[in-house]
């Protein structure tokens, strides 16, 4: 298989070791998240998250998922504390989903599957850049936290209002004055293991932050979701769905949690 790794038949998860053995390491995600079997740890900290809406710059269709990307040159939007030692700045988020309500998250909860899961990707700023801190075992910390049907979620409503400009791969537009800490649950407990990238390169180098408290979704906004490509201008239409890997073997990992 070439790089073009994707979701469907013939690129999808279970093709990726093909082009990226490391997709049978030792620290991949996501994984299935079993409570009974987290470690409380009481000496995790409380996340600190703090997001500038000043440094959101554009939304885009990568082709694998939609993103909304951050200005980073600074300390304006990071995350501190929790399960890392280190300032972590952010860089993107963007979204996992399935095709219908009853299954679409990366990371599953004592098996359960919730329709859709946030990713909000920060990067080690004991390291130069992105780029650079993904290649190391401590260079990335992604917070995860699950969508479930409920109320129409009037914030996702602001990203789903831009969907018409990035309908197909490539495609992307200005998008300012968005607070991601809008996106997140009131109450912040969360999981934390060691972890992977979900997506190729698939590298092993993610502090995975994974919030207990799901966000709200409506069913019909779930849908709009649904409306995405994959597939580029002028290609013929491939719905952007099952945009997700499975959950991975946990190969000894320890998962504690911040929350008796
Ligand atoms: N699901 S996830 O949260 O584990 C996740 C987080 C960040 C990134 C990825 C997946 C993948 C997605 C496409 C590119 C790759 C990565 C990247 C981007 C540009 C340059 C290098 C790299 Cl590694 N960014
Ligand atoms: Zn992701």
């Amino acid at each position: 298989m070439s790089h073009a790794w994707g979701y469907g038949a013939d690129t999808g998860p279970d093709k990726w070791a093909d082009s990226f053995p490391i997709a049978n390491g030792p620290r991949q995600s996501p994984i299935d998240i079993v409570p009974g079997e987290a470690s409380y740890d009481p000496a995790l900290k409380p996340l600190v998250l703090k997001y500038d809406p000043s440094t959101c710059l554009e939304i885009l269709n990568n082709g694998h998922s939609f993103q909304v990307t951050f200005l980073d040159d600074i300390d304006s939007s990071t995350l501190k504390d929790g399960p890392v030692l280190f300032n972590h700045r952010l860089k993107q988020f963007h979204f996992h989903w399935g095709a219908s309500d009853d299954h679409g998250s990366e990371h599953t909860v004592a098996r359960t599957k919730y329709p859709a899961e946030l990713h909000l990707v920060h990067w080690n700023t004991k390291y130069a850049n992105f780029g650079e801190a993904a290649s190391q075992p401590d260079g990335l910390a992604v917070v995860g936290v699950f969508l479930k049907i409920g109320e129409k979620n009037p914030n996702l409503q602001k990203l789903i209002d831009a969907f018409d400009s990035i309908k197909t791969k490539g495609s992307q537009c200005s998008f300012a004055d968005f607070n991601p800490e809008t996106l997140l649950p009131g109450c912040l407990d969360y999981w934390t293991y060691e972890g992977s990238l979900t997506t190729p390169p698939l590298l092993e180098s993610v502090t995975w932050i994974v919030c207990k408290e799901p966000i709200s979704v409506s069913s019909e906004q779930m849908a709009k979701f649904r409306s995405l490509l994959f597939s580029g201008e002028g290609e013929t239409e491939c719905c952007m769905v099952d945009n997700y890997r499975p959950p991975q073997p946990l190969k000894g990992r320890t998962v504690r949690a911040s929350f008796k």
